[in-house]
């Protein structure tokens, strides 16, 4: 992140007092067939942050919802949305944008699924596909658009994307979208939306940075946020391994194969040429791996993300990609190949594992060098990573 770190300590923020908790999906007083969708998904009792952020969402606030990984935020705005949009226009009335085409891909089929009962028209609109056939979708009437920044904007400067009837503008993994890579292409968005228009932002990590960035383009929001100490999921076992240097890496990559495979593991690396190279090595040493970045071709991302998601495959290596906001149930062990460079990306690693109260283990592979690096993890988040232990396959 390329945020000032020192503000950090200067600037406070605090969850807004008060908040009401609905207890259950039926007390919010939602549309019967959205409710029906909510039902026929699977969900039953709402989560925490489900239950606190819906209400105002729905009120039409602006709303900062942070909550930990896999606790269920995609349904809190996805919820909203569909409560908030009017079926009956096919006009667009709601983007929601995030950092991977992967993650709009798959709010895209959440909010399909939720509203299968509401004769909902949601698009993913994002790049690597072809522009003509956005132009096609868009032309037959979307109400909900879920996009990454780039493709929107394009869709939106050719007028394909008419923001008239704009509602709400969500910002999904809002820190890494605020942050430099994307920043302008969200305020690119924004001004070409109505005034009048909620904005909602949600993700795991909101650093003051980001929060204090918020003052821009939100109107006295609702805050529901996450102390640092209450970040980290504590159904996540945190490890590490001594691997002294970088070349002993490979060689306890291997010996963990099996761990991997009890469920499905996710192995991070940080860079698209180190992913190439390891999953490379690992399948001449006769270990069946997948590999999955930014810079292979759209079709071929969907296949591995498909393969993976319908368990066809179990391991995967990849760049922070795929670091935020994937959900893949049976995802239990993530293993940082390389530690992160950035405190928040450890924390939505992790978070690949132990999704909605799930058990997980996270595996760091620590050299000399690394070591200081750990520690301030541990005393950013307030949690020890302790040596792994023998036993780790029982955690998994
Ligand atoms: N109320 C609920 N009851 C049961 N399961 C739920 C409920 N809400 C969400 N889930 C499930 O929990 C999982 C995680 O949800 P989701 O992907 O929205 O997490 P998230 O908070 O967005 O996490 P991340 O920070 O990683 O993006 C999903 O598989 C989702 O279907």
């Amino acid at each position: 992140m390329e945020f000032d770190k020192e503000l950090d300590s200067t600037l406070r923020f605090k969850s807004s007092k008060n908040i009401p908790v609905v207890a259950s999906f039926e007390d919010m007083k939602l549309k019967d067939d959205l409710l029906r969708g909510i039902y026929d998904y699977g969900f039953e009792e709402p989560s925490a942050i489900q239950s606190r952020a819906i209400k105002p969402i729905i009120a039409g606030r602006d709303t900062i919802a942070q909550a930990q990984s896999g606790t269920g935020k995609t349904a809190t705005f996805g919820i909203g949305i569909l409560q908030v949009c009017d079926t009956k226009s096919r006009e667009t009335q709601a983007i929601v944008l995030s950092p991977t085409r992967e993650l709009a891909l798959q709010i895209q089929k959440v909010l399909k699924s939720l509203g299968s009962f509401m004769n909902l028209h949601c698009h993913a609109c994002i790049g690597g596909t072809s522009v003509g056939e956005d132009m096609k979708q868009f032309g037959k009437g979307q109400q909900v658009v879920s996009g990454t920044p780039g493709r929107v904007v394009d869709m939106i400067k050719r007028r394909t994307l008419n923001t008239r009837n704009i509602k709400m503008l969500v910002l999904d993994e809002a820190d890494e979208l605020l942050n430099k890579g994307f920043q302008e292409q969200i305020y690119e968005v924004y001004r070409y939306l109505p005034p009048s228009t909620q904005v909602v932002v949600v993700s795991a990590t909101l650093p003051n940075e980001v929060l204090s960035m918020t003052k821009k383009f939100m109107n006295d929001p609702v805050k529901i946020l996450v102390k640092r100490d209450d970040i980290t999921l504590e159904g996540i076992s945190q490890f590490y391994i001594d691997v002294d240097k970088e070349d002993w890496k490979f060689d306890t990559l291997c010996d963990l194969y099996d761990s991997m495979t009890i469920s499905q593991a996710v192995i991070f690396c940080n860079t698209k040429k180190k992913v190439d190279w390891l999953c490379e090595a690992m399948r001449k040493a006769n270990f069946t791996v997948v590999a999955m970045h930014g810079d292979m071709k759209q079709e071929e991302r969907d296949k591995i993300m498909q393969e993976f998601r319908s368990s066809q495959s179990r391991v995967l290596i990849s760049t922070d990609v795929w670091a935020r906001g994937i959900d893949v149930q049976q995802v239990s062990l993530v293993i940082n190949y390389d530690l992160p460079y950035d405190r928040e990306m450890y924390v939505h690693r992790i978070g690949r594992a132990g999704r909605f109260g799930r058990k997980g283990v996270s595996i760091n592979f620590v050299t000399k060098e690394d070591k200081p690096e750990l520690h301030a993890l541990e005393r950013y988040y307030s949690v020890k990573i302790s040596e792994m232990p023998a036993d780790i396959n029982n955690l998994l």
